[in-house]
């Protein structure tokens, strides 16, 4: 395989040439025998600045790939008393090992296992999972894993299925109904948690979303795992829902099951999606921590949107309803000039943007206010 230097963060690492495996001048992360994708750093560069934070004592990365992502927690995140890197893919080994090399580090684990199997096996308090498109299949596996407290991270960029446009992989992957919603893009993140509780169920855990996000084409997921029967239980009946849009006037609410229901507001069947997690997707303190330790990392390539998205998300966080996407809202209750995002803002007052959408607001005001301030 020929190689190619870079530098990442602060590391440097060699990845597979990408000018050696071009179609039609064209090049796509997945055609190299080992899989690294410079589009993910907003994501690694968010998770180096999770884990400096968390402090996790055992870090498993159980899809590995080139060793990045472990090997930039331990260099630039914490130095954990253990690293384990995994991958299935003999390729990878060699260049996780050769990357370990290069970054002197000698006391890391590597391992050439399907991850599932070495999942059941090892105990961890941080396991992160990045899989080619959908987690579901590493979902038990790495909740197994982790003892109570410990973080589970999962990326997710099966966005179809998840945000309602490919119905019956939704069902297949996640147990889910779903359609495309005004907000899709909140809904398949929910959905994704929503499956996440249930398997952790089945092992008697349960996980509460530190911080979680959406950003270009994917999902990332920080959760803390609990352990107890009672907990999962708990979970289960208070945040376990379905949710429903109005496909007349735009109102959505969560509700307790998938019978056909009337909208409350104007008498339509309205659309039903789920089942789906409804409790808060960011914990404030665990936002104002990463905020203040994102200030430390002044040399990521990506300071200014990683600071960005942490002050939106802590904003959006106070509000705990699903965003309502403006221009939707309007088209469907016939308002012929949308008024700017920022007026709609100021007239509701207890209101945010979100980072779901540009087009988006979340706020806990009730629908009648927020027609009226899109009307005036
Ligand atoms: C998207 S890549 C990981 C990228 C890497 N985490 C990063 O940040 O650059 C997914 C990796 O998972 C590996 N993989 C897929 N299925 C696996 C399995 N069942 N067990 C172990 N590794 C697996 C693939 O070989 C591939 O290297
Ligand atoms: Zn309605």
């Amino acid at each position: 395989m020929k190689l190619k230097e870079i530098v990442e963060g602060k590391v440097k690492i060699f990845i597979p040439d990408p000018n050696e495996y071009l179609v039609n001048g064209k090049f796509d992360p997945a055609w190299a025998p080992v899989f690294y994708n410079p589009k993910m750093i907003f994501n690694r560069d968010l998770s180096v600045i999770v884990v400096s934070v968390v402090k996790p004592k055992i870090i498993v990365d159980a899809l590995s790939a080139t060793g990045v992502r472990g090997i930039r927690y331990y260099i630039e995140s914490w130095k954990s008393e253990e690293l384990i890197l995994n991958d299935k893919n003999p390729e990878a080994i060699k260049l996780i090992q050769l990357n370990l090399k290069y970054n002197n580090i000698e006391e890391a684990k590597v391992y050439n296992r399907d991850a599932n199997s070495l999942l059941y096996e090892i105990k961890a308090d941080y396991v992160d999972i990045d899989p080619f498109g959908s987690p579901a299949p590493f979902i038990l596996s790495s909740i197994s894993s982790i003892i109570r407290n410990g973080i589970a991270a999962f990326t997710a960029t099966d966005l179809s299925p998840l945000e309602g446009s490919s119905k019956l992989s939704c069902r297949r992957k996640y147990d889910a109904i779903n359609f495309k919603l005004s907000s899709s893009k909140e809904i398949g993140i929910r959905i994704l948690i929503g499956k996440i509780i249930r398997e952790a169920a089945i092992l008697e855990k349960t996980v509460y979303p530190l911080f979680s996000f959406y950003a270009d084409y994917y999902y990332r997921l920080f959760l803390k795992v609990d352990k107890g029967a009672k907990k999962a239980d708990k979970n289960i009946i208070n945040n376990l829902k379905y949710f429903g849009e109005c496909p007349r006037c735009g109102y959505q609410q969560f509700l307790q099951d998938n019978c056909k229901t009337l909208c409350p507001k104007c008498g339509t069947e309205m659309i039903i999606v789920g089942p789906l997690y409804s409790g808060p997707l960011i914990d404030s303190e665990f936002i104002r921590l990463l905020i203040e330790a994102h200030e430390k990392f002044t040399y990521i390539s990506t300071f200014d949107r990683v600071k960005k998205l942490l002050n939106l998300i802590s904003n959006e966080s106070k509000y705990t309803s699903v965003y309502y996407k403006l221009d939707k809202l309007a088209s469907k209750l016939k308002i012929p000039k949308l008024p700017s995002i920022a007026n709609v803002l100021e007239c509701l007052g207890q209101a945010s943007r979100t980072h779901f959408d540009p087009k988006g607001i979340k706020t806990d005001k009730e629908y009648e206010e927020i027609i009226k301030c899109l009307k005036s």
